[in-house]
């Protein structure tokens, strides 16, 4: 396994790297698996949403099969499919207009809709994954290392790392909305490639914690099983080791 920092000069520049880098690693994907769809677990966040933005725009003349492509998150705000505090939102705005890809493909976290309680959301979402592992799993990372819903100091947090599945539901988040779904730890970790995508002055303390161990946090314990790739800006960067 490896572990590779691209450090960019800003938050722009991150969010190009990351469309970049999805095409080529999704078409490298599809030709060494044929057999398959391609798996990618996205996030949602601010920087990530620029790379939609910026997949919307390259994505389509690229050599990227976008009806092999499946789309997962990492995360979900338990609250209603059109709110616009959906995690998905800003993904779904900008891909779907864009790329062709298959509506069966799409894998939206469940919604509150009145129907379903968060446990059984949680429960249907580990479901409908099965034994799939992503090829690319995107992870934005908050200030604290908060990454997906688990955040440290926070049951999430050794919820997730002992979890014995891959979805759980998450309650009194410290950052709102309190109900959320998010994967876990093991979930994760049974990706080929996590990309942390990360930009900004206040994320430099939790980048530092989180590659040098000094503190322990969410972040610090997810990994790819081939590659974790850390694409930051210049600001985020500022407080890695070495
Ligand atoms: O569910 C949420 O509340 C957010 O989506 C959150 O987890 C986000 O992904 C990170 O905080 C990074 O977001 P930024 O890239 O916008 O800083």
């Amino acid at each position: 396994m490896s572990t590779e920092f691209a450090v960019l000069a800003d938050g722009d520049a991150v969010a190009e790297a990351i469309a970049e880098r999805l095409i080529t690693a999704l078409t490298a994907v599809q030709r060494d698996h044929p057999e398959r769809n391609a798996q990618l677990a996205l996030t949602g966040g601010r920087i990530a949403t620029r790379a939609y933005q910026r997949l919307a725009v390259d994505g389509p003349g690229s050599a990227v099969d976008w009806s092999r492509v499946e789309l997962w998150w990492g995360d979900e705000r338990f609250v209603a499919a059109d709110s616009e505090d959906r995690n998905d939102r800003g993904a779904l705005e900008s891909l779907i207009p864009a790329l062709p890809l298959v509506e069966a493909n799409i894998h939206r976290m469940p919604a509150d809709d009145g129907s379903v309680d968060l446990d059984a959301a949680a429960a249907a979402y580990a479901d409908e994954l099965g034994d799939i592992s992503f090829d690319i799993c995107l992870l934005g990372m908050g200030p604290d290392g908060h990454v997906a819903s688990v955040f440290p100091d926070h049951p999430s947090f050794q919820g997730s790392l002992a979890a014995s599945t891959d979805v759980i539901a998450v309650r009194d988040s410290p950052k709102p909305p309190p109900l959320r779904i998010s994967l876990t730890h093991p979930a994760i970790n049974r990706s080929a490639a996590v990309w942390f995508t990360v930009s900004g002055a206040d994320k430099a303390d939790a980048v530092g914690w989180a590659t040098s161990g000094s503190k322990n946090v969410p972040a610090g314990h997810a990994q790819g099983t081939e590659e974790t790739l850390w694409l930051l800006d210049q600001e985020a960067a500022a407080r890695l080791p070495g």
